[in-house]
């Protein structure tokens, strides 16, 4: 039974020989040189969207991703909906009006949009493109309606995050706290809050986003988008 292993030539011993000398041994041995070429291509740009109820800590938790992680595109969603205070034009969303939303629509500019407690919101398919075409991971942030209708257009292409809080009291609390909201909406948003939660089956992860424990949940979301780059079968989104 013959060798095939058998070395072409002799290795000389560790100690006796220098690095490039050993290098060289090994490769005529080998019978081919050793490439300096990346064993694996980079991952391929991934597309993160981030859902949850109204409360739940999607800014925020946003937010502190945006501070600690370079490559990532946070899409700015186009609204029709009035600037609240504190907020900026392009930073938190592009507002528009009504008019210009729907030309969006017509021009067929937008990934998905919807029409949210009476105001339109949208994903303008531009920025993905670009900002995927350099490199960049994609992060989406939308409501649990417009998570639905991504998984139908981008299905297993992306990945979906739920973010909960760790108990409905907790949520209200929050929204409560925040002051953004009449009691009107704010019952709208916590009886649909009830409802949202029932559509976790359909997302890839969930975290929760504990009272005071914003930063676990950040590190956790980081987490999951590592072990995503770090996939074999890597998710390829195509817009
Ligand atoms: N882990 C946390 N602990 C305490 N407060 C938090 C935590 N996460 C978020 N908050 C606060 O809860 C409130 C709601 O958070 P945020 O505005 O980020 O929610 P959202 O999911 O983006 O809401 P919406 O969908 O209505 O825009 C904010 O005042 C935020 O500072």
């Amino acid at each position: 039974m013959g060798d095939t292993h058998k070395p072409k030539s002799t290795i000389p011993q560790l100690e006796k020989a220098t690095k490039p000398e050993l290098l060289r041994a090994l490769e005529s041995s080998l019978g081919s040189s050793f490439s300096s070429e990346p064993i694996c291509p980079p991952p391929n740009p991934l597309i993160i969207v981030i859902s949850g109820p109204s409360g739940v800590g999607k800014d925020a938790v946003i937010r502190k991703l945006r501070e600690g992680r370079e490559n990532l595109h946070f899409v700015v969603t186009a609204t029709s909906r009035p600037m609240r205070p504190g907020e900026v034009d392009g930073k938190d969303y592009y507002f528009m009006s009504k008019e210009e939303f729907l030309s969006m629509v017509d021009k067929n500019e937008l990934l998905e949009y919807a029409l949210v407690y009476g105001d339109y919101k949208g994903i303008p398919k531009r920025q993905i493109t670009d900002y995927m075409a350099k490199g960049y991971d994609i992060v989406l942030r939308v409501d649990i309606q417009g998570a639905q209708t991504l998984r139908k257009i981008l299905g297993n292409s992306a990945v979906f995050i739920f973010l909960v809080a760790e108990s409905e009291l907790e949520l209200v609390d929050r929204l409560i706290d925040r002051k953004t909201e009449t009691a009107e909406s704010l019952l709208v948003r916590v009886a649909t809050a009830r409802e949202e939660v029932q559509h976790i089956k359909n997302f890839d992860y969930v975290v929760v986003n504990a009272e005071g424990k914003l930063d676990y949940a950040v590190k956790l979301v980081e987490s999951i988008i590592d072990a995503e780059k770090a996939k074999v079968r890597q998710r390829r989104a195509v817009i």
